[in-house]
């Protein structure tokens, strides 16, 4: 057992042990499942198929799993996912409200954003609202430092401190190596940390840089499959030299938010606090006189960019939630919909 132990597993449920592995990479109907000592293609078991709607409640990345395992071939029957600690969900676009899970029992999320044109603060809020609800703890990467001047940097950091409080920010880059020692500080072995950002700013790399110490340490996560080929398909999950496992995302183009209210608060503390300093009971914190929220942008303490993004934050979680609700109610209306139909069938039979 010392193995699953090795890719973070504690024993918090009963599940024999035996039984279990943790999901390292997921394709579009099989997923890569490693127990410690070997890999395995996992494929759902028909009943899991069968009884699981809900599009959270398939397996992700860092999952840990009952499995059936067929250690000949390799392979693995998933049974059902074991109760998660932490999960990163983000909605998908489109017209319909669907949530979709990035990954499960992570520990730390590093939020990863690159000092240039495309760094923005409004996402990084966004993340840090997104991680807060996931259960794990944020941490801000910014990269490519060696790509911009020490004033541009000083300026990056000043505008994320605004709005990342208390959330610790490392600054790299994966040139010169130079914060990766920082990094460090975060990946602990057995605790699985996640990198989480849009395409571009470096994740990938950053997981080659923190594997290059000793590369060959990553081989217990196996680039084989059953019959001993070698596989293109990327791995999600890897175990660093020193014990730490990282899971790498594909890049996110857009961050929808999805079931966060709860978060709203602890990302915008400043403000939920202005906003409580406020005399005014029923104040709409807009233009009237004596209001805290206004004097506090008029004299600088807090930046109007910052509050309008928590204004329009707060809106879109109104939104998402009214859309959730309608969805709710037309699929409970559509479940009575179809119970009436098989009465009335039944009723035409007799
Ligand atoms: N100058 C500089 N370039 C970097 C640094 N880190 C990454 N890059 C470059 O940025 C580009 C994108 O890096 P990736 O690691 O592929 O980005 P990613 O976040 O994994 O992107 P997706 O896989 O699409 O989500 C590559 O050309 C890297 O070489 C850095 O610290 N400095
Ligand atoms: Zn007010």
């Amino acid at each position: 057992m010392r193995k699953l132990e090795n890719l973070g597993w504690e024993q918090f449920d009963q599940t024999n042990a035996e039984l279990v592995a943790r999901v390292i990479t997921v394709q579009k109907n099989s997923y890569r499942i490693s127990d410690g000592t070997l890999d395995y293609i996992g494929h759902l078991s028909g009943k899991f198929i069968n009884e699981v709607e809900n599009p959270l409640d398939f397996p992700a990345v860092g999952d840990w799993v009952e499995v059936q395992k067929l250690v000949d071939e390799q392979k693995a029957v998933i049974k059902r996912i074991l109760p998660r600690k932490s999960k990163f969900v983000r909605q998908v676009a489109g017209l319909r409200t669907d949530a979709q899970i990035i990954a499960a029992n992570i520990d730390t999320v590093f939020i990863v954003n690159s000092i240039n044109q495309d760094l923005n603060v409004r996402r990084i809020e966004r993340y840090i609202l997104l991680a807060y609800e996931s259960g794990a703890k944020p941490i801000i990467v910014l990269t490519k430092k060696d790509t911009c001047s020490l004033d541009e940097l000083e300026l990056a950091l000043s505008e994320v401190e605004n709005v990342a409080i208390g959330v610790p920010i490392i600054t790299v880059s994966n040139i010169t190596g130079e914060g990766i020692e920082e990094m460090w500080e975060h990946l602990l072995p057995k605790k699985t940390a996640a990198l989480l950002g849009s395409s571009g700013v470096g994740k990938s790399t950053l997981v080659n840089t923190l594997l290059s110490k000793e590369v060959q340490l990553t081989n217990d996560i196996r680039e084989e499959d059953s019959k001993g080929r070698h596989t293109t398909t990327h791995r999600e999950m890897f175990m660093l030299p020193n014990g730490a496992l990282l899971i790498d995302t594909p890049g996110m183009r857009e961050l929808q938010l999805w079931d966060v209210d709860s978060s709203l608060d602890a990302t915008f503390e400043d403000v939920e606090v202005l906003e409580k300093e406020c005399r005014f009971n029923d104040c709409q914190h807009d233009t009237e006189p004596g209001c805290r929220v206004q004097e506090a942008i008029e004299q600088g303490e807090l930046s109007l960019g910052r509050y309008r993004s928590y204004l329009k934050l707060k809106r879109e979680i109104a939104f998402e939630k009214r859309k959730q609700d309608k969805k709710l109610h037309i699929e409970e209306k559509n479940k009575w919909k179809k119970v009436k139909k098989s009465r009335q069938e039944k009723y035409k039979l007799k």
